[in-house]
């Protein structure tokens, strides 16, 4: 139970390249009508924003991109800038993911830019962090995620404007094997207290993070029950939206509770 603070939960799916028309239907189905004590977010492919974002405009469901241009505009060939989401309707983007680290060359340099550009244009940056399955065995997990976090950060002013930051440890990844609560709590304190050497007590308090990897409904609601879990960060499970629709009413409940 999130007893400490009154951080509103969170959780986002991450469909990735995943998803077609089928998957909107049903997830659109699955959430008309609901509500839920939590924010809940569906990131799809780009191409797909436009029709759920009308097909949930009466819903409580926020749409967010995957990704996010370090460019404002001109002759960047297939790039979305921040600026163009946030007219689309977007709230929230993802920054960082691991996936577009190991994929397509993201460094700590990108995400700070890509921060910077969220912000000024009104979304929410869901910053990414998380170690390899070396750097774990290593156990030099803090120092993987210090590094991350101070670097992307370097300069990112917030005044009151809302950032999350969702630790992703990449061996948890679509491999079925979650970190357990108390890793997940041991990193999300550690990152929670050097969020206070950068912003102080009550900013640092006030930002959401988020666990992801391999999360299902059957291990969110003890993730969740953990003080600085403050939401979930959703790919596999979210595919599913009977899945996902259980994985969200455990979090809604775990701020009732
Ligand atoms: O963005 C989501 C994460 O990469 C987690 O994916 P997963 O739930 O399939 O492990």
């Amino acid at each position: 139970m999130n007893t400490n603070t009154k951080r509103k939960p969170i959780v986002i799916a991450n469909w990735k390249l995943n998803g077609g028309l089928e998957l909107i239907c049903t997830s659109v189905a699955s959430f008309i009508g609901k509500h839920f004590e939590a924010d809940i977010a569906i990131c799809p492919p780009y191409i797909y924003m436009r029709d759920m974002l009308t097909f949930l405009q009466h819903s409580e469901i926020s749409i967010g991109s995957q990704n996010v241009s370090k460019f404002k505009s001109g002759a960047y060939t297939g790039e979305t800038s921040a600026q163009m989401l946030k007219e689309a309707g977007c709230k929230l983007c993802l920054i960082g993911h691991s996936e577009r680290r190991s994929m397509f060359k993201e460094n700590n340099l990108s995400c700070q830019i890509k921060i910077g550009n969220a912000l000024n244009h009104g979304l929410m940056p869901i910053l990414c962090v998380g170690e390899n399955k070396e750097e774990h065995d290593a156990k030099i997990t803090k120092d993987v995620i210090f590094r991350q976090v101070t670097e992307c950060l370097e300069g990112v002013e917030l005044d009151g404007r809302k950032i999350c930051i969702a630790y992703e440890p990449i061996w948890a990844i679509g491999t079925g094997a979650s970190a357990t609560p108390e890793i997940a709590q041991d990193v999300h304190s550690f990152i929670r207290q050097e969020l206070i050497k950068l912003y102080g007590e009550e900013t640092a308090n006030s930002i959401r993070l988020l666990y992801g990897g391999s999360v299902t409904k059957d291990n969110a609601k003890d993730l969740l029950a953990k003080e600085d879990v403050d939401g979930l960060l959703v790919g596999g499970a979210s595919l599913d939206p009977g899945h996902f629709l259980a994985i969200c009413q455990h979090a809604s409940d775990s701020s009732a509770s």
